[in-house]
């Protein structure tokens, strides 16, 4: 698969997708004229014994440093976020040393908020082992969490490359597999070419996982969607926004439940409500139902967790970083593949969030 480009006013990069990917670190670094005197890896507890061997094993061990965190969303956290700065004031890095995200999204986004601020700035690789990192490897988007909210310390720092190796999905849980599948449909719902979203919907679930071709294309093509926009957008001033579809309320799911409820998991309720309120605002039918009752036959879960209550929603709906002059903005669909952003008061997003409790 030809690589995709980054271009940015920061950065450009490739995105390499292929197989066994991992054994080619130490080649791709040359052949990219990425230098290095030290290296230190990023991974967690779950991806370490699996894939972090494979990567290091070419390079000289005496430069070499790993750090491994516990697996999951807590994880973005500043603890962490220290403890790996201390490890790598400790290990004397410096400026031309490089830092390896291995792992999904929650790693490259700590791995990454760590390169964007060590020594103010090193050089970062993002390897991504979960489908739902084929989002957020790219990007560079990266930042931590705070008590308060989801991803509310950060910064837009581009990796200097992307190396994306598909055969480390296959040892992903099914329920992870299904969440990171969330993106990949919030990539084709807002993509104006509905090509991949016909492809994705035409595919059994079984098909989807398990045929390796299938799914190598589908990724390739989201990941085209949001280096597409990336490219036009890498700050977020106007249409990256729409990158954050179904985010809105996703994120607040999220810190609500304390991260019982995974992103991806939280985005496609995030993004069935932003259907409703879309098919409300410009009353026009989107095949709100058929979307949902095909999210469901899936297997995700399509109801807003009834512990939660609209009031609290709608005070984290208010940390999100599209709100200005303290109205929630919410990413809407005018059509399927045609995203806008639209202002609404909290009585009214309330309002919406009550009746979408009984849809
Ligand atoms: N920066 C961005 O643009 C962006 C985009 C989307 C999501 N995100 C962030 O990404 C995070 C979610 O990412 P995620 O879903 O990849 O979560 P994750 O990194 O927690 O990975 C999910 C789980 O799978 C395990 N795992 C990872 N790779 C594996 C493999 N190959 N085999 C077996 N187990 C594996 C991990 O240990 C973890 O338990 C959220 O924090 C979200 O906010 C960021
Ligand atoms: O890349 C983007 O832009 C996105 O919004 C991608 C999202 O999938 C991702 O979850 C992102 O981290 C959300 O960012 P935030 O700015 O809402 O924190
Ligand atoms: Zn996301």
């Amino acid at each position: 698969m030809y690589p995709l480009t980054i271009t940015t006013e920061t950065k450009t990069y490739p995105i390499y997708i292929g197989h066994q990917l991992r054994f080619q670190v130490k080649s791709m670094l040359q052949e990219n004229t990425i230098s290095f005197d030290k290296i230190l890896v990023i991974t967690d507890d779950n991806v370490a014994p699996l894939y972090l061997d494979d990567v290091i094993r070419s390079f000289n061990s005496d430069i070499v440093y790993s750090y491994i965190v516990k697996n999951g969303e807590q994880a973005k956290s500043f603890n962490n976020y220290i403890h790996i700065q201390t490890y790598a004031i400790e290990r004397n890095l410096t400026r031309n040393s490089l830092i390896i995200a291995l792992g999904g999204g929650v790693i490259g986004d700590l791995a990454g908020f760590v390169a964007a601020t060590f020594l103010r700035g090193v050089n970062y690789i993002q390897m991504p082992t979960t489908i739902l990192a084929h989002d957020s490897a790219v990007g560079g988007k990266v930042a931590i969490n705070h008590d308060l909210g989801k991803n509310l310390i950060g910064s837009f720092y581009q990796p200097a490359m992307v190396m994306y190796d598909l055969e480390t999905l296959q040892t992903l849980p099914r329920r992870q597999q299904l969440a990171g599948f969330a993106e990949l449909i919030k990539h084709a719902l807002i993509d104006e070419d509905n090509s991949l979203l016909t492809k994705l919907q035409y595919q059994s679930l079984e098909q989807l996982f398990t045929d390796k071709v299938f799914l190598s294309e589908a990724l390739y093509q989201g990941m085209k969607v949001k280096a597409t926009i990336v490219n036009k957008d890498e700050k977020e001033a106007g249409i990256r926004k729409y990158l954050n579809f179904g985010h809105t309320l996703g994120h607040a799911i999220e810190s609500e439940t304390n991260y019982r409820v995974l992103h991806g998991e939280a985005v496609i309720i995030g993004m069935l409500f932003a259907l409703y309120v879309s098919e409300i605002h410009f009353n026009k039918d989107l095949n709100f139902k058929g979307l949902k009752s095909w999210f469901e036959k899936l297997g995700y879960e399509t109801h807003l967790p009834t512990t939660l209550n609209p009031e609290d929603l709608v005070v984290q709906m208010k940390k999100d970083k599209k709100v200005t002059d303290n109205q929630i903005n919410m990413v809407l669909l005018e059509e399927i593949g045609k995203p806008t952003l639209q202002t609404f008061n909290d009585e009214t997003i309330k309002q919406f969030l009550e009746n979408f409790y009984s849809e």
